[in-house]
């Protein structure tokens, strides 16, 4: 019993002792409550962080980026305070280790440099913000997403999975694109080379019609096709596109090169080989050469096979005509330049039809403006199981719901295999406001539809109003006015 009550007394003795340490004097018991006390206030700091950035601050309606900003702030800041605080509520003189910190601070000051700089530059990072969590960059040759930043050092995840650990001081020294820094939406550029003797317009039809099948881009801002220079050997255009998924810019950029080489391939559009001119100086000692390599005999075989390959069919049949052709046919636009004709393009795109199928049914919202280019539709009051009238190539519809701000008065169905060239809601006001005679053209066509509006107001959701009755055109006006401000 006496030999267990010396160990304890021996054990208390030890913890209790004070050390002298460079001037200052403290306990075992001290170190161990001071070191667990540290222990605690990280892990405590590192949880309370985690559940400021996981659940207040979403409930806040913060951004996941300043989300983790806040968090990561908060974490260092209450460590630091930590540290200051416990070593002085464990009644440490602090002061007298000055000298210690001061030794210290030179060998970190040579060996932790490097370290010393990217954490000021996390600091910069994570106060200043000019690059979030979530946000999509690119650095040099690395592009991808933020996953995370540290104090030191910031994980970007590429587009193949990779994580790769960026040391913060490259992010505040390089430039970097951020490509979501306010928004996500941004535009990309896809080069196309066309051989000379092209038509830019069927160019840039094609171009346009491509953009239209990719559904990854968005329809506002509208694509557009610019034709960038006149090169060497080619005409160049580029297509620039808006997208708000620029971790998809490659992917989005090879599928448009696929679809557009699909539409070139369709419309005998060539892509242009490098071409160089050759002259020859002596051509009359050359002839005898070719004529015993019996030169003619290969070049008929040459214009053979290459009459073959122009005139090889192409696997799809083309469609019937180009975009241009058609729409020149439409009443409204058949005065129209190429110039012309080549803006209008950039504000729909043609859609194909079949026999019995429907464009659009009664009660569906309203989305698009349809100007009929080829074929006919019937126009159908389905609930009321009414055939109201057929529309024939040159006529538009789906004009109704746009300009009321209600559902779609009626279905369409094509009656035979129908092109309509199709305006989309958000571009059909800047569609009004350029064609100022469809515009007209489209209010007048409403004052013969009175009757039935008058008979189905109530059905349309229209209100009681009396210009409606009395003065159509002067209604439609007012009603093309505040909905379109045309
Ligand atoms: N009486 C009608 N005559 C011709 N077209 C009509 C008639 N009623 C509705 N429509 C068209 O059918 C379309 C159905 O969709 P919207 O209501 O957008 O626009 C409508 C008009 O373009």
């Amino acid at each position: 019993m006496k030999i267990i009550e010396n160990i304890f007394q021996f054990l208390a003795k030890v913890f209790t002792q004070p050390i002298f340490l460079g001037g200052i004097s403290i306990s075992l018991s001290s170190i161990f409550t001071i070191l667990v006390a540290f222990f605690a206030v990280v892990v405590g700091s590192r949880y309370l962080s985690n559940w400021l950035r996981d659940h207040l601050l979403i409930r806040l309606g913060f951004q996941e980026g300043t989300r983790e900003a806040i968090a990561t702030i908060f974490r260092y800041f209450t460590i630091t305070l930590g540290f200051i605080i416990i070593p002085q509520a464990a009644g440490l003189d602090l002061s007298s280790l000055a000298f210690l910190a001061g030794g210290l601070g030179i060998g970190i000051g040579f060996g932790f440099q490097g370290l010393a700089q990217n954490f000021v530059s996390g600091l910069i990072l994570v106060f200043e913000q000019p690059i979030r969590v979530g946000d999509y960059i690119e650095l040099g040759d690395l592009e991808g997403t933020i996953r995370k930043i540290s104090i030191r050092s910031t994980i970007v995840l590429t587009n193949d999975g990779i994580s790769i650990i960026v040391p913060n001081s490259d992010l505040v020294n390089n430039r970097i694109i951020n490509w979501s820094y306010e928004n996500m939406n941004s535009r990309i550029h896809i080069p196309v080379r066309v051989a000379y003797g092209s038509d830019p317009v069927l160019v840039t039809e094609a171009i346009l019609a491509a953009a239209q099948k990719e559904s990854r881009i968005l329809s506002f801002p509208p694509p557009q096709v610019w034709l960038s220079s006149f090169g060497e050997d080619s005409i160049k255009f580029e297509l620039l596109v808006w997208i708000d998924k620029p971790r998809f810019r490659l992917p989005i950029q090879s599928s448009l090169n696929f679809i557009i080489h699909n539409e070139f391939y369709f419309k005998n559009i060539r892509i242009p080989v490098s071409q160089r001119d050759l002259w020859l100086r002596n051509p009359e000692d050359l002839k005898s050469v070719f004529e015993s390599l019996n030169f003619n005999q290969s070049k008929q075989n040459r214009e053979k096979s290459s009459r073959i390959n122009l005139n090889k069919e192409p696997l799809y049949s083309p469609q019937d005509l180009s975009l241009r052709d058609l729409l020149k046919k439409v009443v409204y636009f058949e005065n129209f330049s190429n110039l012309e004709i080549l803006s209008l393009i950039e504000k729909g795109y043609r859609q194909t039809y079949y026999s019995e199928q429907f464009i659009f049914h009664e009660g569906d919202p309203g989305d698009a403006f349809h100007i009929i280019l080829s074929g006919s539709v019937e126009i159908l009051a389905e609930k009321a199981n009414k055939h109201i009238r057929d529309l024939y190539a040159g006529d538009f519809f789906g004009e109704l719901s746009l300009l009321m701000g209600i559902r779609r008065s009626a279905g369409v169905r094509a009656k035979e295999k129908t092109i309509v060239f199709v305006v989309s809601r958000n571009i059909f006001q800047n569609f009004l406001s350029s064609y100022p005679q469809l515009a007209n053209q489209i209010a007048s066509k409403l004052v013969e539809r009175k009757q039935e509006f008058i008979e189905r107001k109530k059905e349309l959701g229209l209100s009681d109003d009396e210009d409606l009755e009395n003065n159509p055109l002067v209604w439609i006006r007012k009603r093309m006015k505040t909905l379109f401000n045309i």
